[in-house]
């Protein structure tokens, strides 16, 4: 197991090109070891005036600039992180937990999305069509909002912050980015592939510290224009309802109750492989985890049988370990919410078949573990089955008929992603139809989104925007309606030409 240390003690802001030292900070906790990794700012509401100071003077410039060529530095970044995908790698699962394959996943995640934005530099398509006058052309196109705000968790340090950042900076914004207290290390790395990719001073900075100061600032502040925040549904409804006082745009992505269905015709070894890991990756702390497995009865016995064989197999440590499939918790008062919902599910008349229980000896002493968990008979409207827990607890709730799986697939107030398990065509079409989520998969477990594709969801997910995909730029862009009139006389449209 390689363990690698970073250069410097405490991180420093990115703000125009410079690297910022700030007098107050925290302590990074790697969560596998409890030890610290390196020391996070915790800037003020000044430090985001200058940030945003130092990107609005920028993105006048950097806007000018011919799309191919912001699309370069772009496809730089994306080498250089593919240079250096290990170390990220391995400092991802230090500062986050999660195990190293899938640290190595969401890396290239990122260096995916930089060649697939950087492409968008020779794209970024808008429209021509008829022009309703003679001697008369009507075009559309995407133009810069200004200046955006991203404001990023601990889940997906990386990949989330490429998805948003990415898109914004192709199609001429600039950047001000609050990253995860948790996890700053993907930002201050990110932040050094920019400045090394030639990113022109003050396209992205860096500003790290607590939400509460940092991130009010930005959702505050007149000169941003767009918020794009993926994190909790509270701080998310906070967020939406003060960008609505001042009509600020807002993207939102917040999480999900996902569902696995699983058919009485489903292969159970395939929807057996496909719970687990959406369900236990990432320890379930993913937006798009699965945390509700609704089964057809006739087949549930037979599947927590075979769910619980391969749980039993599951080793949990530190990911840095190749062997180790289940990494820790964030952070304690991940494990505290967590064993509160095992305690509601409990109370709520649940069946607790396995786990249930924070894991504290031996190579767990230092960290935040928790047991891989699994309730079964459980409500469609229990709490457990309702609220979303972000930690590897998953709940069985049993149906009579592929309709009734529906109904409890849609039975909650989130909308990410849903998986079904079945080799009926007609069951196929009618669940893609029907599901009402963002994202479905069949015979697939509920994670592993891809970055060519819009990702977000229904209800209470988000507010309609999507990350990711050509989507996402619809977050960074305003349509533009561009009319030329080359009859050489005042034409005037909207006049009924018949009266
Ligand atoms: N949809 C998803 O992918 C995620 C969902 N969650 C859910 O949220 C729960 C709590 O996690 P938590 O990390 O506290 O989530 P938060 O929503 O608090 O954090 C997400 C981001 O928002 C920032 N933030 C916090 N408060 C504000 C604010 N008032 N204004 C602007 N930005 C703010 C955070 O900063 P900072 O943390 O530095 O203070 C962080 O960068 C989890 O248990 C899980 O259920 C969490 C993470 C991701
Ligand atoms: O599971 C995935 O595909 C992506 C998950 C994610 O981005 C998240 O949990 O925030």
């Amino acid at each position: 197991m390689t363990t690698l240390s970073l250069e410097v003690e405490k991180l420093n802001n990115f703000i125009n090109g410079e690297w910022v030292d700030v007098s107050e900070a925290q302590a990074v906790i790697n969560p596998a070891t409890g030890e610290e990794i390196v020391q996070v700012p915790l800037s003020t509401k000044e430090m985001v005036d200058e940030a945003v100071a130092a990107a609005k003077a920028a993105q006048k410039e950097w806007a000018l600039v011919p799309a191919p060529q912001r699309a370069e530095v772009l496809y730089r970044v994306g080498y250089i992180m593919k240079e250096r995908k290990e170390r990220l790698s391995q400092l991802l699962t230090m500062e986050n937990g999660k195990v190293i394959e899938e640290a190595r996943g969401e890396v290239q995640e990122g260096i995916d999305m930089a060649f697939y934005m950087a492409g968008e530099g020779r794209r970024l398509f808008g429209q021509t069509t008829p022009a309703e006058l003679k001697d008369k052309f009507a075009m559309s196109q995407r133009a810069p909002v200004g200046v955006v705000g991203i404001i990023t968790p601990w889940n997906f340090p990386i990949a989330i912050a490429t998805w948003k950042s990415f898109p914004a900076i192709v199609a001429g914004n600039a950047v001000v980015w609050k990253p995860a207290t948790e996890t700053p290390i993907m930002a201050y790395e990110l932040a050094k592939i920019f400045e090394e990719a030639g990113l022109p001073k003050g396209i992205i900075n860096v500003v790290f510290g607590a939400g509460s100061v940092v991130g009010e600032a930005m959702v505050h502040h007149e000169a941003i224009r767009v918020i794009s925040f993926t994190g909790s549904n509270d701080t998310g409804r906070n967020i939406a309802s003060e960008c609505g006082k001042q009509l600020k745009k807002v993207s939102l992505e917040m999480g999900g109750k996902n569902a696995v269905i699983v058919m009485d015709d489903a292969d159970l070894d395939l929807a057996v492989e496909g719970i687990l890991w959406s369900a236990f990756g990432t320890s379930g702390q993913r937006c798009t985890a699965c945390s509700r497995v609704i089964v057809h009865e006739k087949v549930k016995r037979t599947l927590e049988e075979r769910l619980l064989a391969a749980m039993d197999k599951l080793s949990i440590g530190n990911g840095l370990d190749e062997s180790i499939k289940v990494g820790p918790i964030i952070n304690q008062s991940g494990i505290a919410k967590i064993k509160q919902y095992i305690e509601i599910g409990k109370a709520e008349g649940a069946d607790l078949l396995a786990g249930g229980y924070e894991l504290t000896e031996d190579a767990h002493e230092n960290g935040y573990y928790f047991a891989p968990t699994l309730f079964t008979n459980a409500k469609a409207d229990m709490r457990i089955a309702q609220e979303e827990i972000f930690g590897p607890v998953v709940s069985i709730i049993p149906v009579a008929s592929f309709e009734e799986a529906i109904e409890v697939n849609n039975g909650v107030t989130y909308g990410l992603s849903s998986s079904i398990f079945t080799n009926d065509v007609n069951r196929v079409f009618k669940a893609q139809r029907d599901l009402d989520t963002g994202i479905v998969y069949v015979n697939a477990g509920t994670t592993g989104a891809e970055i060519h594709l819009p990702f977000g969801g229904t209800k209470g997910t988000g507010n309609g925007h999507r990350d990711s995909g050509i989507q996402a730029l619809d977050v960074f862009t305003e349509w533009k309606a561009i009319y030329v009139d080359y009859s050489g006389k005042l034409q005037r449209a909207q006049i009924d030409v018949e009266s």
